[in-house]
């Protein structure tokens, strides 16, 4: 049986992945599973999962959740709970599916541990991603992509030599506001820009949709995932979401991936690689779809994108602090304190503050993203 962590169990990625745990029985063994403050969830997956180890994010939660817990299981809370889910439950793979940069340590852990990384949380590629990748090429361990358009990068890839690679493309559904021009956008609500069209996920990212920051985070982790310059990684709105990203090869074939928005499937794919198995996902009738629709990216409508490239392309610490002051001007905007188009506008003020290190260590690093969250924090909406 694969013996499988999840970091962030009882979230968008976490729960799906137990979706197809509980699809495929015998399978699979969970041995941990950690999460933030939702007590009751975990302990319903504990119960039902029976991981030798949980974790929650505070003391508080965990002591909450341990007279609930089948008995013997080991209940750990915080960033050292964490580390130790991800790096000593034993885990052959972890399943990345926290939000933010808290979750490189983990990460690290995991790749040191020995485990393959079943990577969704991209901050952590985008914060530290030579880091990450260096670990990883050290211990000999695979980063297996879940995020979808990098799933399916990974799928046209099977078995191409990169140097015959032309490009890739990440296909964007455009987010809540794609049918909004930039002038409209002065007054939406945080309940209109948490409605994406397409896809079910989580509060953070679902804003880095709509402002399109998650395209930008998503075009460094392709960087750092398949090591190719950010000339060779472009981005297309479609907006269906059935084109989950493609290939384009030197003799100008293109090679893409689709499938329903259904994240079950790039889930399970990096669980059973190279095996494909069935999923519990909906089948994709091409029939009914009837027309698919693609345009060229604006980087005018979309600056949080235009700077996720330009930070890409400067490296060291600047993707670091990109991050960060995005992590901290999405949570703001979450909590009602900054208008929607602030989000940007912080990004942009933080970034100009800031001289890149170059080729940070994990101090620097962590300094870096420390800087730009105050900075952020204080930044005027
Ligand atoms: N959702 C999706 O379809 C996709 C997500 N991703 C990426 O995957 C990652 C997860 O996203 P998503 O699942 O949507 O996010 P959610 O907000 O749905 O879930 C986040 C998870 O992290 C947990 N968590 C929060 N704080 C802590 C903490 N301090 N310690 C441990 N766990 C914590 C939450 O726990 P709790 O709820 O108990 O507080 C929850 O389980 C992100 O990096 C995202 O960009 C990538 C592609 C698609
Ligand atoms: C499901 C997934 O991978 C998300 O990252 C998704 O891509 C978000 O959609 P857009 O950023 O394209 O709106
Ligand atoms: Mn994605």
């Amino acid at each position: 049986m694969n013996k499988i962590a999840i970091l962030g169990s009882t979230g968008s990625i976490g729960t799906q992945t137990l979706d197809v745990v509980a699809s495929d029985p015998g399978r699979y063994e969970i041995v941990g599973l950690a999460a933030g403050g939702n007590t009751e969830l975990l302990i319903e997956q504990a119960k039902r999962f029976r991981p030798a180890q949980v974790c929650l994010a505070t003391k508080e939660a965990a002591e909450q959740v341990r007279p609930f817990v089948p008995p013997g299981t080991r209940v750990l809370y915080g960033e050292e709970g964490l580390v130790e889910i991800a790096g000593g439950s034993g885990a052959d793979m972890v399943v990345t599916g926290i939000v933010g940069s808290r979750g490189l340590n983990a990460t690290l852990a995991a790749i040191d541990a020995g485990a393959a990384i079943a990577l969704a949380n991209k901050e952590t590629l985008v914060t530290a991603g030579h880091l990450v990748m260096e670990r990883a090429a050290a211990k000999g361990v695979p980063i297996l992509p879940v995020d979808s358009e990098h799933s399916a990068i990974f799928q046209c890839l099977n078995g191409e030599d990169r140097a015959s690679v032309q490009r890739i493309v990440l296909t964007a559904s455009g987010g809540a506001f794609r049918d909004k021009r930039r002038e409209e956008l002065a007054d939406v609500t945080v309940e209109q820009a948490l409605s994406h069209p397409n896809w079910s996920m989580g509060a953070k990212i679902t804003i880095d949709s709509a402002t399109m920051a998650n395209k930008g985070l998503e075009v460094i982790e392709a960087h750092w995932l398949f090591g190719l310059p950010y000339e060779r990684i472009d981005v297309l709105i479609h907006p269906e979401s059935i084109v989950h990203s493609f290939v384009e090869f030197v003799d100008n074939s293109i090679v893409a991936q689709l499938g329903m928005p259904d994240m079950r499937v790039p889930i399970q794919y990096a669980l059973t690689y190279p095996e494909r198995r069935r999923t519990p996902a909906a089948r994709l009738d091409l029939a009914k779809a009837g027309s698919l629709h693609f345009r060229e990216m604006d980087f005018d409508r979309y600056p949080c994108l235009r700077m996720a490239y330009e930070s890409g392309r400067t490296g060291g610490t600047a993707p670091t602090v990109f991050n960060a002051a995005n992590e901290v001007a999405v949570a703001r905007f979450l909590r009602g304190e900054i208008p929607f188009l602030s989000i940007e506008r912080i990004v942009e003020a933080v970034l100009e503050r800031h001289t890149a290190v170059a080729n940070p260590g994990l101090g620097e690093i962590a300094e870096a993203d420390e800087w730009a969250r105050k900075a952020a924090e204080a930044a005027k909406g």
